[in-house]
């Protein structure tokens, strides 16, 4: 039976990424999806950019939308100050048990909390549910037709205060056309682009910040 591409991504790291290493766990995706089979994980080169904005930020509460095989979540997760906490949202059941194992591995469950279910219901929920007031940062990397609807779904929630910050991937490759004309023609917003590549290749992407001013 042919096994999926995040559970080939899931063997490779559980054969040559060192348990409870964050870093190694992110290298060995990113060493596979490079040279074996190419994955939509943020990757080394964008990573880089995202990683200097959770540096930046040290946010105490991150979303993360769309979690795929938790590349990113265990990268950003690897990054966090203690007792901060990343909560990922992920719909699809096999990509999310995939994730789980991927965060277990590398080590920081306890940085990471894992949703499953689809961003439109869980994010009117989080307030409630996370006993959040609002989340500092937030990585968008879902469906990119999802990235406008959800980001108004969290004004009107108000789970953006004023300086939260978003960063969304692949605003240029695929593209996140409707999300980047609001982000940048809004006065609610101080947007600018992070030129880049899209993951292991040599098409151009980028990712926005966009800080919300409330
Ligand atoms: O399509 C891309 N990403 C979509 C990512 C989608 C991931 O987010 C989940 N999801 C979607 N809506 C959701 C709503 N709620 C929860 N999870 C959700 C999906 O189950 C999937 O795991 C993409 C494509 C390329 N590319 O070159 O083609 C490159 C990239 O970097 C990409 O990110
Ligand atoms: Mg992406």
């Amino acid at each position: 039976y042919g096994s999926t591409r995040p559970e080939r991504i899931l063997a490779e790291v559980k054969s040559k990424a060192t348990r409870g290493d964050a870093r190694s766990v992110v290298d060995t995706i990113d060493q596979y999806c490079r040279h074996q089979e190419w994955a939509m994980n943020v990757g080394d080169e964008k990573g880089t950019i995202l990683d200097s904005i959770v540096c930046e930020v040290k946010p105490r509460a991150m979303l993360e939308l769309g979690t795929y095989c938790g590349y990113s979540a265990v990268r950003i997760a690897s990054l966090l100050p203690p007792n901060s906490r990343l909560i990922t949202m992920e719909f699809n059941p096999v990509f999310a048990a995939i994730a789980r194992q991927v965060i277990a591995w590398a080590g920081v469950e306890d940085k990471v909390v894992l949703i499953e279910g689809p961003s439109g219901d869980w994010i009117p929920k989080m307030k409630k549910e996370f006993g959040l007031t609002s989340f500092d940062l937030v990585f968008l990397d879902h469906w990119k037709d999802c990235y406008l609807p959800d980001t108004k779904l969290m004004e009107e929630c108000g789970l953006l205060r004023t300086g939260s910050i978003l960063v969304a991937d692949n605003v240029i490759c695929p593209g996140a056309p409707d999300y980047l004309e609001y982000v940048r023609g809004s006065p609610r917003y101080e947007s600018k682009y992070f030129r880049s590549h899209l993951e292991y290749t040599r098409v151009e992407d980028g990712i926005e910040k966009s800080v919300f001013l409330g």
